[in-house]
């Protein structure tokens, strides 16, 4: 699993920062020091023309980088502002800044902005603890409605990098500078809209610091599961690539289906068939072509077409509606003995809104393994314990209740395994938000699955296909365009020149 894609919380990056130290590869201030040398780089190639920085600093470590830019950029006789917000700590690393400075500080209180003037943002980082207080509140406020450039150093003051939530108030940065990896808040809403463009800088940490702290939280991109991909052999037939399976709606909503039915196909199962109830069988006949159809209204129906032909992967939910037997079909599905992935989706979790409980039992007793794919409303339905609790906890308790693999979708989509791991989405746009997009990523990680491949890694794999196709797409795009799109992202993936 790639390293380079590890999230660290505020406290796993104390870790890496203290193993750092206890190597004796470097010590405290040494890594202040090249963070303050390495935002200085970016402020000169970025910001050249600016007639001066405003440095603003707090009491702890953050306050201590800030401090290392004011003297670096004076050494080089750059105009500098400098305010603090509190007293750095005697003996703390942040405290021999100070003393290297060659200017002094006035108090946060006398800032106002300065037309021509950038703002280096180092009040709080990964320290922050409570709500902003009312002095740094409203330098925040100040600085969003002028029309000023803020870098933010590590996180824009007031957001949390553990889980991007906003602590009372918080600066907008348009440039936030962090350290050996990405925190969770970076990508987070609303922390990742408040962080601008972020990088991450090396500052000499060791990526063998990554081992002992065992990191559970990755950025979603294909070196995290492309090594599971799943490649099409040669000696394959259509039904051994894997059959993945879409229940229909009824005559008036049969859309769903068919774009999960063609997301699944598009992501590669090799056989896909709709289950159709009677009253709708017309309607998905006249629409279907490669994508095959069975009759299903009962869960006898469902016995039959499973014994007949069993799937590797179902999709439940999309377009379904909630007066036919979903619960039925979900419980038979996972009582009934098999492999294979049952992805559930829409109206199949809010049918669970009143028994959460027994859906949980049954997924933990059944052999085959499941994916939720709730939005904010259908997950509340289904895990009303959780609700108060930030996403990134959120989702991942979800996943430990329930046994199931969950995608909490949203612009910052979270794929938590009920193993502890976490993936945070960054790919995903704004075009997505349209109707049945959703429905689609269901059947896309339903035909991933039905491949073979693991299930948290598939899911991930799909929601970065789903979101990478409509960033590629852009504007216009409609749901019924996504399963067309995914063949040149597949084809990169798997370097198709290379298998052939
Ligand atoms: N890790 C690394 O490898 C490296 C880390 N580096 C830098 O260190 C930073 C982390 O430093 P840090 O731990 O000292 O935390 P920081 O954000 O300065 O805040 C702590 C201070 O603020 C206070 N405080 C907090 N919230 C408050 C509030 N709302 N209102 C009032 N006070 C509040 C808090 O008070 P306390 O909670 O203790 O009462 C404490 O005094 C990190 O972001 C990065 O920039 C680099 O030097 C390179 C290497
Ligand atoms: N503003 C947004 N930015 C990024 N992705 C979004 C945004 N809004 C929605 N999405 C994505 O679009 C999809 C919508 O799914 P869903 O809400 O189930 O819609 P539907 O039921 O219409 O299919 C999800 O994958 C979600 O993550
Ligand atoms: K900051």
């Amino acid at each position: 699993m790639s390293n380079s894609l590890v999230l660290l919380t505020p406290s796993q990056m104390a870790e890496a920062d203290r193993l750092t130290i206890s190597s004796g590869a470097v010590d405290g201030y040494g890594l202040m020091k090249r963070a303050g040398q390495t935002i200085v780089s970016e402020l000169l190639r970025r910001y050249p023309h600016c007639n001066g920085f405003d440095v603003l600093c707090g009491p702890g470590n953050n306050g201590g980088d800030g401090y290392v830019v004011a003297r670096l950029l004076v050494e080089m006789g750059v105009m500098v502002r400098l305010f603090a917000h509190g007293s750095p700590r005697p003996g703390s690393d942040a405290e021999k800044a100070v003393q290297d400075c060659p200017i002094g500080a006035q108090s946060l209180s006398q800032f106002s902005v300065l037309q021509g003037h950038a703002i280096v943002d180092a009040i709080y980082g990964a320290g922050l603890s409570r709500p902003l207080d009312d002095a740094v509140s409203r330098v925040a406020k100040e600085c969003r409605n002028a029309d000023v450039a803020v870098i933010s150093v590590d996180l824009p003051t007031g957001v949390s990098g553990a889980d991007g939530q906003v602590l009372g108030d918080a600066f907008a940065a348009d440039l936030t500078i962090t350290f050996f990896r990405l925190k969770p808040g970076h990508l987070l809403e609303p922390g990742r809209e408040l962080c601008g463009e972020t990088i991450v800088a090396n500052i000499g940490i060791p990526d063998s610091v990554l081992g002992p702290i065992a990191p559970r939280n990755w950025i979603n991109q294909p070196p995290l599961w492309r090594g599971d991909f799943p490649k099409p052999r040669r000696n394959q037939h259509k039904y051994s690539r894997g059959h993945a399976t879409v229940f229909s709606g009824g005559a008036f909503s049969t859309g769903a289906a068919r774009l999960a039915a063609l997301g699944a196909a598009r992501a590669g199962a090799g056989a896909t068939t709709i289950y159709s109830p009677a009253s709708a069988i017309a309607v998905n006949a006249a629409q279907l072509t490669s994508i095959m159809l069975a009759k299903v209204d009962t869960v006898d129906d469902l016995e039959e077409v499973i014994s007949a032909r069993a799937p590797d992967a179902f999709v439940l939910g999309p377009g379904f509606g909630l007066r036919r037997p979903i619960r039925e079909f979900a419980i038979s599905i996972l009582q009934r003995g098999g492999g294979g992935t049952l992805v559930m989706d829409a109206d199949a979790i809010t049918a669970f809104r009143d028994e959460p409980a027994a859906l949980f039992t049954a997924i933990k007793g059944s052999e085959r393994a499941v994916v939720l794919t709730p939005h904010e409303g259908e997950f509340s339905r289904l895990f009303p314990d959780l609700i108060g609790k930030v996403r990134l906890e959120r989702a991942g308790e979800a996943a430990r209740v329930s046994g199931a693999v969950i995608v909490l979708k949203g612009p910052d989509t979270i794929i938590a395994s009920p193993d502890g791991r976490i993936a945070i989405n960054a790919n995903g746009n704004p075009w997505l938000a349209t109707a049945g997009s959703g429905d689609v990523l269901a059947g896309v990680i339903a035909g991933l699955a039905a491949q073979k491949m693991p299930l948290w890694e598939a899911t991930c794999a799909g929601v970065w296909l789903h979101a990478e196709a409509a960033t590629r797409f852009g504007p216009g795009l409609i749901a019924d365009d996504l399963p067309g799109l995914l063949p040149p992202l597949l084809a990169e993936l798997l370097e198709v020149d290379q298998l052939l």
